[in-house]
């Protein structure tokens, strides 16, 4: 459906997206993820064609887009602030990219009539956009990107200014939304919560350029380098040296799961594999803090003369703040990540 070839785009000398290669195919879901900056806006808004390239190639159903304005490359896009005109009530705003289409008035209503059902607001065509709560707000503003039936929906930080239980709760209506409708979609969050919830794939940006591509699983499980690790909350990351299945690091000896690449490395610890036992076995920490994350802990471990490390532990298990206790470590939740790049 869509695919980037070395999508270039600069401000100035610095090069904001940097020959970036991405393909999204039919009906697929896929979320850009990376911290501020990283390009994600400017890739979306290359591939709606509101950013000229600067080089490479934004190529919808095999067809390169150069050249091809905004309005005929059949793209619907969904901004953060999404603006609805407020002299406009609900339906009016659904039917927006509809009459800009010259779809004959019948049709407008009944297909504005069947968006509001199916973004959960069944006959609120003749509400006043002000009456509307930012949840609704924001259905509504699905309802218009999805009218004109777009080949691909770009959204940008669609659930950006809700709070979290109602983002929770969208972000997983929006999956089924996309799937019932066979819809294509490529959306920017920097959000990871939103993108795993949402994306059948996640992409990592940074610096203009792809960390990292892969399922929720896949990148939640197999981070490749250290700026994925980090980028994803993961804080137990230092250099190693893997022998067998073994690492020297300053924790002391840690296993790593067989087949793990050999010789020095960055190794990424999960909190998972951190298991408290008695201060007698194992590495010997203090327990520095401890934060309440609803189903498990998060405790946070001093070990003599080495950096700190997170562990996780359910609420019964959870160690007092200030005691010792003594740490080993599970291989199946330690990470040996490809590249060591800061
Ligand atoms: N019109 C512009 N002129 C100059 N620099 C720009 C322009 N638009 C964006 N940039 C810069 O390009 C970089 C990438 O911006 P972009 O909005 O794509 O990042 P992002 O990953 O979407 O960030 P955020 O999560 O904060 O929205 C930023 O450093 C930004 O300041």
């Amino acid at each position: 459906m869509l695919t980037l070839d070395g999508a270039t785009v600069r401000f100035g000398r610095r090069a904001v997206l940097d020959a970036v290669d991405l393909e999204v195919a039919d009906h697929e879901i896929v979320c850009l993820l990376g911290p501020s900056g990283s390009g994600k806006s400017t890739l979306l808004r290359a591939v709606a064609g509101l950013q000229p390239l600067a080089g490479g190639r934004v190529l919808l159903g095999g067809a390169d887009q150069a050249g091809v304005p905004v309005h005929r490359r059949g793209v619907g896009l969904m901004f953060q602030d999404h603006q609805l005109f407020p002299q406009r009530d609900v339906g009016g705003n659904v039917a927006f990219g509809l009459r800009m289409h010259g779809v004959p008035r019948a049709e407008q209503t009944r297909r504005v009539g069947e968006l509001l059902e199916l973004v959960g607001l069944p006959g609120a065509g003749r509400r006043a956009v002000a009456t509307l709560s930012g949840g609704e707000q924001q259905r509504v503003a699905l309802a218009r990107a999805l009218a004109p039936r777009p080949r691909l929906l770009m959204l940008d930080e669609p659930l950006g200014q809700l709070d979290r239980t109602l983002r929770e709760r969208l972000v997983v209506e929006l999956r089924g939304l996309f799937e019932r409708l066979g819809t294509t979609v490529l959306a920017v969050t920097h959000d990871q919560g939103e993108a795993f919830a949402l994306a059948d794939r996640v992409v990592v940006m940074r610096d203009g350029k792809v960390a990292q591509s892969g399922t929720p699983r896949e990148v939640w499980q197999r981070p490749v380098s250290e700026f994925v690790a980090r980028f994803l909350g993961f804080d137990n990351v230092v250099p190693a040296t893997v022998t067998g299945e073994a690492a020297d690091t300053v924790w002391g000896k840690i296993p790593v799961p067989a087949g793990s690449p050999q010789g020095t490395c960055r190794l990424l610890v999960r909190p998972a594999a951190v298991r408290i036992g008695a201060p007698t076995d194992g590495l010997r920490c203090a327990v520095e803090s401890l934060t309440f994350r609803g189903h498990h802990v998060a405790v946070r471990l001093r070990p003599e003369g080495a950096p700190p490390l997170e562990a996780e532990c359910g609420l019964r298990d959870a160690p007092e703040v200030g005691t010792q206790v003594g740490v080993a470590f599970a291989a199946q939740d330690v990470v040996v990540l490809a590249s060591a790049d800061g």
